[in-house]
């Protein structure tokens, strides 16, 4: 088997680049503006952008690609169409857009956003550059994020719902705070919950309590709904556990501000989650982690006397690999074999523990059935060749295994790495256990 990693190397490094894979339709009649926004958006995103000075070149881009756009960025006065007319030829070809303008003005002029419209942003400064920036990513971000609205009244859920839809989330509903536990019990990836106070059957505080013996802040953003008229219930939600709140009636710039700030919350404390817990180059679990986790898993194994083994692993001659290919093809093979693993052992808990050693750790499976497991992985790797750069690479991977249950969690792992080592003195590309 032939696998071209040619690109590997480069995806890691910019790293911080999301890739969108359709093309911003980006409409500005002062070239200036035009050049400095595409310069600002492809500095953070691997994004193609298509680019029109007026109405009738994006008209006929539109036509062209019609239903190639993520998003469209666009002047809400261009020179041949000087009065808002861009909104609807987007809207016909069925394209969400941001808006830009000049004033305040005409910023009031519109309390509520015409359809199809995410965002209203005036171009006063540089900052509504880089905001216009910044929700380029959210929206695409946002793609990965359910909302959970709970709400007895279906009009005000539906609305809501609809804000929600269009800046991309996933949305779903629940009548009340019973059914909204339900819904959350059965749905993984639901990051944030917009819940109303008044609701029958278990209301909104109490919803907020319930989740929290559970999940904390960071984990799952709550944001509480509070009726116009009563100040006092937003606080209170705070009080109860929720991150946020949210006044009737509901605003959307106003809900698109705070849902976005608190998912960009979730993400960043996922992102700092993943600094402690995850190896930089390989993005699989680090050696501390492991341990953290494994030892529990250890531990219920041990109580519970179910099954449970180790296996380490070991890259063969990798000094070799990077003496005759260099340092950055020795990285991009890393980070294949951790894909590999990763793919190949999706259940089990797996970390890179050193330069090219890694280590699982298997819960509740036989002897049989893990051996089997790494034989076929250790066949895989060495069945493939790998393209970095041009030069075509193979490699094997030597593996020591031990189900017996020691002590503790290190002392298992102590007969692997003997088990490894023996793989390595009896010629490498094996599996001993
Ligand atoms: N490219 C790259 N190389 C690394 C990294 N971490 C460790 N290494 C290299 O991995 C190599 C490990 O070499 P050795 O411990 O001698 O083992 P080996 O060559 O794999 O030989 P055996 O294990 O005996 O089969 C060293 O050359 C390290 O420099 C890394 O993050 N990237």
């Amino acid at each position: 088997m032939v696998l071209v990693r040619d690109n590997v190397r480069k995806k890691d490094n910019s790293k911080h680049l999301i890739p969108i894979d359709k093309p911003i339709l980006l409409i500005e009649d002062q070239e200036s503006m035009l050049l400095m926004l595409k310069g600002l958006i492809q500095e953070k995103y691997k994004i193609e952008i298509h680019t029109a000075s007026n109405y009738a070149q994006a008209k006929a881009l539109l036509s062209k690609h019609r239903h190639e756009y993520y998003l469209a960025i666009c002047d809400l006065h261009l020179p041949d169409a000087p009065n808002g007319e861009i909104v609807s030829l987007l809207n016909r070809a069925n394209v969400k857009m941001i808006t830009l303008t000049g004033t305040f003005g005409e910023r009031d002029k519109t309390s509520i956003l015409p359809k199809g419209v995410i965002d209203y942003i005036i171009k006063d400064s540089i900052n509504a550059y880089e905001y216009v920036v910044e929700l380029v990513g959210r929206l695409y971000n946002n793609c990965h994020h359910k909302v959970l609205v709970v709400d007895d009244s279906a009009i005000s859920c539906t609305m809501i719902a609809n804000m929600l839809t269009m800046q991309n989330f996933e949305v779903l509903v629940a009548e009340d705070g019973v059914q909204a536990l339900e819904v959350y019990k059965n749905n993984s990836g639901i990051n944030l919950i917009i819940t109303d106070y008044h609701m029958p059957n278990m209301d909104g505080f109490t919803l907020t309590l319930n989740l929290r013996k559970d999940y904390s802040k960071e984990q799952l953003a709550i944001i509480g709904l509070s009726a116009s008229g009563d100040t006092d219930l937003g606080a209170q939600f705070i009080k109860y556990g929720a991150n946020d709140f949210l006044a009737k009636p509901i605003r959307y710039e106003e809900l698109l501000c705070r849902v976005n700030q608190n998912i960009s919350m979730l993400e960043y404390m996922e992102a700092l989650r993943n600094a402690a817990n995850r190896d930089f180059l390989t993005s699989l679990y680090n050696r501390r982690y492991f341990f953290s986790q494994g030892k529990q898993i250890f531990q219920q194994a041990i109580d519970n006397e179910s099954d449970i083994s180790v296996a380490m692993l070991d890259i063969d001659h990798f000094k070799q690999i990077n003496d005759n290919y260099g340092h950055e093809a020795g990285d991009d093979l890393l980070i294949h074999f951790s894909e590999q693993l990763t793919e190949h052992f999706e259940k089990d808990l797996i970390a890179r523990i050193g330069g090219e050693e890694f280590v699982i750790l298997f819960d509740g499976l036989t002897d049989d059935i893990v051996i089997k497991m790494l034989n076929d992985f250790r066949e895989k790797i060495a069945a493939q060749v790998i393209t970095c750069d041009e030069a075509k690479i193979s490699m094997t991977v030597s593996i020591g295994f031990n189900s017996h249950k020691e002590q503790h969690l290190d002392a298992m792992l102590k007969i692997a790495d003997e088990n490894l080592y023996k793989a390595k003195q009896s010629g490498r590309n094996q599996v001993v256990g």
